[in-house]
């Protein structure tokens, strides 16, 4: 079985399926899927696919949702993409990150990990030529950037093409319980600008359901 998420109900509108109420978050149950309402944030996210995923054999999970996009991504708005990687930016010494404190976040028989989680490589090149879409780094923190500086030193300083609040912890929490894990965004904005009046949240949504149905209704 495939399990969807999506941080908020509104990205996941144009699905259809069997309501059902998990810890008080919205779910659907369609054939051969399951979408879960996540929550925004790292810990709302983390939480939920563990206590998802404690119960019940999944082969597949797919995080989908919005994004905020810096400028040399080499995207426009509107745009999809998937995470190769996700950098936990929140974490640790603001410019060390784990390794400045000198022990890692998690360790695993893959390797000790500090600030950046891998997506499972072999779900997301499947996905890429399912969807012909490119694959970026994904930054996350649970704090947005305010203005364009803080997005370009983000993006600097992590070497990162999209920004969210809650991959990094999808990525964690899908390597630490052994799922195959993939993450699909669309930019929505220039990370930054707080501005909504220059955000396109439909048009990024309708990237979604296009890349989303393909997938379970091939
Ligand atoms: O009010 C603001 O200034 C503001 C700035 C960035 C994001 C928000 C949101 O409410 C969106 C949070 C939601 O959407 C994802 N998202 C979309 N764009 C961004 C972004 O530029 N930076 C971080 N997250 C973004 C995020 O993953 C959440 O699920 C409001």
């Amino acid at each position: 079985m495939l399990l969807l998420l999506s941080p908020t109900r509104f990205e996941a509108a144009f699905l259809k399926g069997r309501k059902f109420n998990f810890h008080g978050r919205a779910g659907l149950r369609g054939e051969g899927w399951v979408w879960l309402e996540s929550g925004i944030g790292k810990v709302n996210t983390a939480a939920t696919l563990a206590a998802f995923a404690q119960r019940r054999k999944l082969e597949r999970v797919l995080l989908f949702g919005i994004a905020g996009m810096y400028p040399d991504a080499g995207l426009q708005i509107g745009d999809a993409a998937l995470a190769e990687k996700e950098i936990q930016a929140d974490l640790g010494l603001k410019d060390g990150g784990m390794k400045g404190m000198g022990f890692p976040t998690l360790v695993l028989a893959s390797g000790p990990y500090h600030n950046r989680f891998p997506l499972d490589r072999a779900l997301t090149a499947e996905l890429s030529q399912t969807l012909n879409l490119s694959s970026k780094t994904f930054l996350t923190r649970d704090l947005v950037s305010e203005n364009p500086s803080e997005a370009r030193q983000l993006s600097r300083r992590w070497e990162a093409d999209l920004e969210n609040m809650e991959g990094a912890a999808f990525a964690q929490t899908c390597l630490w319980m052994g799922l195959k894990g993939a993450e699909l965004r669309a930019v929505s904005n220039m990370a930054g600008v707080r501005d909504k009046a220059q955000w396109r949240i439909k048009q990024a949504v309708e990237s979604l359901e296009r890349h989303i149905l393909r997938i379970i209704e091939p």
